[in-house]
């Protein structure tokens, strides 16, 4: 479906509409509804039914003890205004990471690191340059090395359903990927940290979101959970100990990040805590909740589906000698285009955020709508990658729908990595750096799973916010041809 991009001044002019309720108790109110009553996706549909718009106003988060200076937010949640994020000259991206709470940055030695910084800071454009450039020196070795982390951890499934009638992909697959990311950014074994890295940064990465996350306690009890840990910030120190081993991990590896560093300018501190943010925090976090949305998902597709992936890359890789390359992965439009889909469906970045440069006009399909600078713009990414206006039968998981050139051009109204899926990252916009290593090991993953597996069987779990959905692996059936 072609749709201009610029259409504000055909639209109608709107106000924005949104009732945000009294002080304090409408925000309470909201953040009631939102995280616990009704659900993200249900509280962001009923408001979109009840205005009838898919731009709205509403309170995000308790504005008067945790630091948060306005809890009121503007909710895109369509596919044509989602982009006005990605507009730099029009948004601050300043500690817009995850809304207008920012955790302190005692959680990272003292720096803000790059996430939170906006691409006109001219370090958020050096520390770019340096992961792009990280990412790129290690290519060579992603796939070998991913292989033996993939297998590793289907040896373990198969060993826990053998002697368990099931497996949990959940734990196996998060440990994986923290392993997986230390050993190929900077040559850490899992020993090096005596396998307890996954268990650290869990602990870090738990303790400074909290106060946006949900610790899956039952209904009745979420007046508890709020009240305790979405009121107050959580201090540092209960996990600087852990965050202090991973640094030291990292600072004392041989990775050659820091001489490209040091001719930036970037000191070593500065950079050793950047990296372990974007280890940590960016990569490790998509790929946990992406790995086991991809288990979920591809399962939900079904029999007939993995027969017809098992198809594509066993052709694909019989024909390149049994090696799979990057130049293989390329050649699977079925698993490429089912990635894609998993992305669609349960994009691993739910929420993003930026604050108006200026007073500005943003269009929705059908209207258009006054912003006023300093207004913080909240797109919410699983309703946008649902747009029925764009994407047809936009709940169904349809593993071919970004096959063909008609299919690869809805490419342009996917936004997973912080920008449009066809736009590169680059030193000056905030599109996800991690980009096409994210894709590569996903590609990968479906490829080692369907070399070694015609089929499986699984229970799907509850869906956690910055976690993902919990896999129960019930059966594998080992690959009968090759
Ligand atoms: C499916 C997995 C992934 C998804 C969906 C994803 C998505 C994103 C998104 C949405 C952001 C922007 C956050 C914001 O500014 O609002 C981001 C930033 C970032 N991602 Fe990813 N990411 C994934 C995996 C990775 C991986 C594997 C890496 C590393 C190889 C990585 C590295 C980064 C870094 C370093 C940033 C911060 C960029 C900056 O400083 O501006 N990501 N990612």
């Amino acid at each position: 479906m072609a749709l201009s991009d610029d259409r504000s001044s055909e639209l109608p002019l709107k106000e924005i509409p949104g009732d945000l309720g009294l002080p304090v108790l409408g925000p309470i109110s909201d953040r009631y509804h939102y995280n616990y009553l009704e659900g993200h996706t249900e509280f962001i549909k009923s408001r979109m039914e009840e205005y009838n718009s898919t731009i709205f106003r509403m309170n995000l988060l308790f504005a008067e003890f945790i630091n948060v200076p306005d809890p009121r937010v503007i909710v895109l949640a369509d596919a044509v205004s989602f982009p006005i994020l990605f507009d730099h000259s029009k948004v601050w991206k300043k500690d817009a990471l995850i809304g207008n709470y920012a955790p302190s940055t005692s959680f990272t030695g003292g720096y803000r690191v790059s996430a939170y910084l906006d691409p006109s800071d001219e370090k958020h454009g050096k520390l770019k340059s340096l992961y792009l450039g990280l990412f790129a020196s290690i290519h060579h070795k992603l796939i070998p090395v991913s292989q033996t982390f993939f297998g590793a951890v289907f040896d373990k499934l198969e060993a826990d359903v053998a002697a368990k009638g099931e497996a949990s992909f959940n734990t196996y697959s998060d440990d994986m990927a923290v392993n997986l990311l230390l050993q190929v950014f900077f040559d850490i074994d899992p020993a090096k940290l005596r396998n307890k890295g996954p268990a650290m940064l869990n602990r870090w990465l738990g303790v400074q979101f909290l106060p946006i996350a949900s610790v899956g306690l039952p209904k009745w009890l979420s007046w508890v959970e709020d009240t305790l840990l979405h009121t107050f910030p959580c201090p540092s120190f209960l996990v600087k100990s852990d965050y202090q081993k991973i640094y030291d991990a990292i600072y004392t590896s041989s990775t050659p990040v820091f001489d490209e560093a040091k001719k930036l300018g970037l000191s070593k501190e500065e950079t050793c805590h950047n990296l372990v943010f974007m280890t940590g925090a960016n990569a490790y976090a998509g790929c946990r909740v992406h790995f086991r949305a991809l288990m979920k998902w591809i399962h939900i597709g079904g029999e007939n589906l993995h027969k017809d992936l098992a198809n594509e890359i066993r052709g694909v890789v019989k024909s390149g000698g049994g090696v799979v390359t990057l130049a293989s992965l390329e050649k699977m439009p079925l698993t490429k285009s089912v990635v894609y889909e998993v992305l669609r469906m349960e994009p691993p970045a739910e929420n993003h955020y930026a604050t108006a440069k200026e007073d500005m006009v943003i269009s929705s399909h059908g209207a258009s709508f006054q912003v006023k600078k300093g207004e913080v713009l909240f797109g919410y990414q699983p309703l946008a990658a649902r747009d029925p206006k764009i994407f047809e039968n936009p709940n169904e998981f349809i593993g071919t729908r970004f096959m063909g050139e008609e299919g690869e051009k809805l490419l342009r109204y996917c936004y997973w990595f912080n920008e449009r899926q066809t736009v590169d990252p680059i030193p000056d916009n905030k599109q996800c750096p991690g980009k096409d290593t994210a894709l590569v090991l996903a590609r990968l993953l479906v490829v080692e799973f369907f070399l070694r597996y015609d089929t499986f069987t699984a229970d799907i779990g509850n869906f956690v916010t910055l976690i993902g959905s919990t896999v129960t692996i019930k059966t594998l059936t080992k690959a009968t041809s090759d």
